[in-house]
């Protein structure tokens, strides 16, 4: 379990310091995958070095399984650390060595038992599926493979944890994919808990089983990650979860008499009733649909839909009632 308390982070000095990480506290349980998402400069990277004493706090704990890190010297901390894998965006391979030598480098630098090296490198190379490329250079691969190769160096030592910074952020499209399903494949098999941070939405809705919000050092927001889409509360989060979505109110759509703007929310198997039609059946009202978009958070499913409710005065509250009844949320964007 990774326990972070009160933690503050200060660059600079006198009338220059600011607070990048700003009094943040979180649990992160063992097995999960953790993310942290917010704005570029809202302290994402500070927050996610000071897990390993990459970046020491100013102020505040940093406890793994009970243990306070912040007090160690550097030869116990150089011992935490192999407990704590790392990635970054930029995957920072030695281009002079093979995708072998580059998994190979760290299992020497910690005294990995020497004749015992190959077969790891070739296990390690197995689980990130990267075996043919052993004797390539990483010149000769694609980002998404570069990523990988890195994913098995920081894999190497068996540790509990995984630190991932912004490390699908360089991939195209596929190679993102690619990178987050290897990472859900390793943490079933494994059970190694992840922490990842991120600017990109859409690798949080499909990687991570918590979410936290980040924004000007400090800590907004933290839920489960289908809460966090179904149900953001922080302004933060709210951008940040629309922004995926895309639905939006078209800027040229008047409302007119008698006409209501609805924005509904559905989750898990609502998503699939047909409030909407069983509405206009039932009472003496329309529906058009504005704009509408069912998405999947681990397999379940939730949607959003911005519709028009045309109808005169008790037949339209009659509706909107019934409607209010049957979706997850409503909310009114403006009638006459
Ligand atoms: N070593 C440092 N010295 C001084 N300021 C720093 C240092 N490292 C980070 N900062 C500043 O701290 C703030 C937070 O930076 P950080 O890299 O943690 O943000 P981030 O959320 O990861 O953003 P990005 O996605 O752009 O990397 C920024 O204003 C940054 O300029």
């Amino acid at each position: 379990m990774i326990e972070l308390k009160n933690i503050d982070v200060e660059f600079g000095h006198g009338g220059n310091a600011f607070k990048a990480v700003n009094d943040v506290s979180l649990t992160i349980q063992d097995g999960e995958v953790f993310g942290i998402v917010g704005p570029s400069g809202a302290g994402k990277s500070t927050l996610v070095r000071v897990i390993n004493m990459l970046q020491p706090p100013t102020r505040g704990q940093v406890l793994i399984d009970g243990r306070d890190i912040t007090k160690l010297n550097r030869r116990e901390l150089r011992k935490v650390r192999l407990n704590i894998g790392m990635i970054f965006q930029h995957f920072n391979l030695i281009s002079g060595s093979t995708i072998a030598e580059n998994v190979a480098f760290s299992l020497y630098a910690n005294k990995y038992p020497k004749d015992k090296i190959p077969g790891r490198v070739k296990e390690l190379l197995e689980l990130v599926h990267l075996p043919e490329k052993a004797d390539a250079y990483p010149a000769n691969l694609s980002g998404g493979q570069k990523q990988r190769v890195a994913i098995a160096r920081a894999l190497a030592n068996n540790p509990e944890i995984l630190l991932c910074d912004e490390a699908t952020s360089a991939l195209d499209l596929e190679n993102t994919e690619e990178i987050v399903a290897l990472l859900k494949e390793i943490n079933q098999k494994t059970g190694i808990t992840i922490v990842f941070i991120t600017h990109e939405m859409e690798v949080a809705k499909k990687l991570f089983d918590r979410i936290a919000f980040m924004e000007q050092g400090k800590l907004k927001e933290i839920s489960d990650i289908y809460t966090a889409f179904t149900e953001p509360k922080e302004p933060i989060a709210k951008r940040l979860v629309e922004r995926v979505l895309n639905v939006t109110v078209p800027e040229a759509l008047t409302v007119k008499e008698d006409e209501e703007l609805l924005r509904l929310s559905y989750t898990g198997d609502d998503s699939y009733d047909p409030v909407i039609s069983m509405a206009s059946k039932n009472y003496d009202i329309t529906i058009d649909i504005i704009s509408g978009k069912v998405d999947y958070i681990h397999n379940k499913p939730f949607g959003v839909m911005i519709v028009i409710l045309r109808g005169a005065g008790s037949e339209r509250e009659k509706a909107l009632e019934y409607i209010e009844k049957n979706v997850y949320k409503l909310e009114r964007l403006g009638g006459k």
